[in-house]
């Protein structure tokens, strides 16, 4: 993601001014002259970039700075705060809440066609489904014909239940229905697509209004395309004025999106972006945290997201999972784990057998290539074959099917099955203690630490130094 060359950029304008012989004004001007370049190329509005440069100028104000304090750290921690002032407007969205004693949650997504909301909704779904919820889909999207047998697809993949109609057009109505019949089967969250169209129209904001009007959801989801640069101010500003937004989600983030558009959106709708969209399928979803964003971007290291991180990539039967046999299902968990955790994938990978073969290397990402079409090849499988045990199930038709199915070549399925029976004679001969990655463990860091590769937990200061990481999370440990 382009985005990635933003923080480099930024990165590398504070590393020249830390090089500096002399941190004066001048030098300062400098920095925030590169600072403002590269938010510019990232396609953030001129607007916005002017007021973020004239902050930082000020909060970053040398002549105020007690003398001895150290004025590279100032300037990094303006530039730092800065960004994350933009990327979040104070305003924390709404989070729904699982479980019966809360009513039931309802999120509506809007966005124009394209944008990737049919599909976002799907993940967003399944992202809550991982955590423990029940949620349910309803596709209110009557505009574009195939949208409700796209999210049928995408909810049965991700084993939710949906609501939606090929006759009934009209949108409120199949809104309703879907939200009551779901309140009814007492789902904790349940999710409504509506309909996009290409361009921003009367229509297409009356028919929303008239939705979130009916269904009264707790948060409006904005999805919007990481590509649309510039426009996105605009564009998010006028979803804004239509239906109350209260959170964004940027998709296609693995392509060239330059992802300032996000920025905008952000600046133009007042709220966070909670998520973004890395891909094509529903583990491509990635939650998204301001502070640990900004201190990847700057390159000042992101621990606290790590540890998250590896949390929130952990499925919530997990001990279960792991403790029982080693099926397909569960090598899919462990892959979907693995998609959801983005670069930090890399240390799920040093679980056992899973390195080796998988992930070979300096060819990262050959390997998660391969994983995704492993993914792709397992979702067209039934839950007998994922959870099955019995090694002579997979026989030739069914092998057929599935490759059938996947759009994949036989051989592969072959190959990802004898790659599946590789790991599991490996796993069942690990001791329990060394198959598990939770936080039920008496220590849960210590098979954390031996799966982490060498140097980095060096970085991290040992096992002490993850410790010290966790513990200053405190509470919001699981
Ligand atoms: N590469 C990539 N593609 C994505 C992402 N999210 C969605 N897509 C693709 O974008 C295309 C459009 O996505 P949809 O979910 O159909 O778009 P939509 O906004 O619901 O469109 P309408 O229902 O017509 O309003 C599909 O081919 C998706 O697979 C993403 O994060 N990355």
């Amino acid at each position: 993601m382009v985005l990635a060359q933003l923080g480099g950029s930024l990165a590398g304008a504070l590393a020249r001014l830390s090089r500096a012989t002399v941190v004066d004004d001048k030098a300062v001007a400098e920095c925030l002259n590169e600072i403002s370049r590269a938010l510019l190329q990232a396609d953030v509005r001129f607007e916005t970039v002017r007021d973020v440069s004239s902050r930082i100028k000020a909060a970053a104000n040398l002549s105020a700075l007690a003398p001895g304090a150290d004025k590279r750290r100032a300037v990094r921690n303006a530039v730092a705060g800065e960004l994350c002032r933009m990327l979040d407007p104070g305003e924390p969205s709404f989070s729904p809440r699982k479980g019966q004693q809360h009513p039931s949650s309802v999120v509506m997504f809007v966005g124009l066609q394209g944008s990737g909301k049919t599909t976002t909704c799907a993940k967003y779904a399944d992202h809550y489904r991982r955590k423990g919820f029940r949620p349910a889909l309803v596709c209110a999207d009557t505009f574009r014909a195939g949208a409700f047998d796209q999210l049928k697809q995408n909810a049965s993949k991700a084993k939710i239940p949906f609501y939606g109609s090929y006759t009934e057009s009209d949108p409120v109505k199949i809104a309703v229905e879907g939200v009551d019949t779901f309140r009814k089967e007492k789902c904790d969250l349940i999710v409504v697509d509506t309909s996009g169209r290409h361009k921003q129209e009367a229509a297409l904001f009356e028919e929303m209004r008239q939705v979130s009007e009916a269904t009264r959801p707790d948060l409006v989801v904005f999805v919007m395309d990481g590509s649309i640069g510039q426009a996105a101010f605009d564009q998010a500003q006028a979803f804004k004025q239509s239906v109350p937004v209260g959170a964004v989600i940027v998709t296609k983030m693995d392509g060239h999106a330059r992802g300032g558009g996000a920025l905008s959106a952000v600046a133009a709708t007042k709220s966070p972006v909670i998520f973004i969209g890395t891909g094509e399928h529903i583990p491509d979803f990635e939650v998204f945290e301001v502070k640990s964003f900004v201190s990847r971007l700057l390159g000042m290291g992101d621990l606290p997201g790590l540890v998250d991180k590896i949390k929130d990539a952990m499925p919530a039967d997990e001990l279960k999972l792991i403790e029982g046999a080693f099926t397909l299902g569960v090598m899919r968990e462990l892959f979907q784990g693995m998609q959801n955790m983005g670069p930090f994938g890399q240390i799920l990978s040093m679980i056992p057998g899973f390195s080796a073969q998988l992930i070979e290397k300096g060819k990262e990402k050959e390997g998660q290539a391969k994983i995704k079409r492993y993914m792709t090849i397992m979702d067209s499988m039934t839950e007998k074959e994922l959870d099955n045990t019995n090694p002579k199930l997979m026989n030739e038709s069914r092998v057929k099917r599935v490759a059938r199915g996947s759009g994949r070549p036989v051989q592969e399925v072959a190959g990802m099955l004898e790659e599946h029976k590789r790991i599991a004679k490996i796993w069942s001969k690990l001791p329990l203690r060394d198959r598990r990655l939770n936080t039920n463990h008496r220590d849960p860091l210590k098979p954390l630490a031996n799966v982490i590769p060498p140097s980095m937990l060096n970085q991290l200061g040992g096992l002490s130094g993850l410790q010290n990481m966790v513990k200053q999370l405190g509470p919001q440990r699981r």
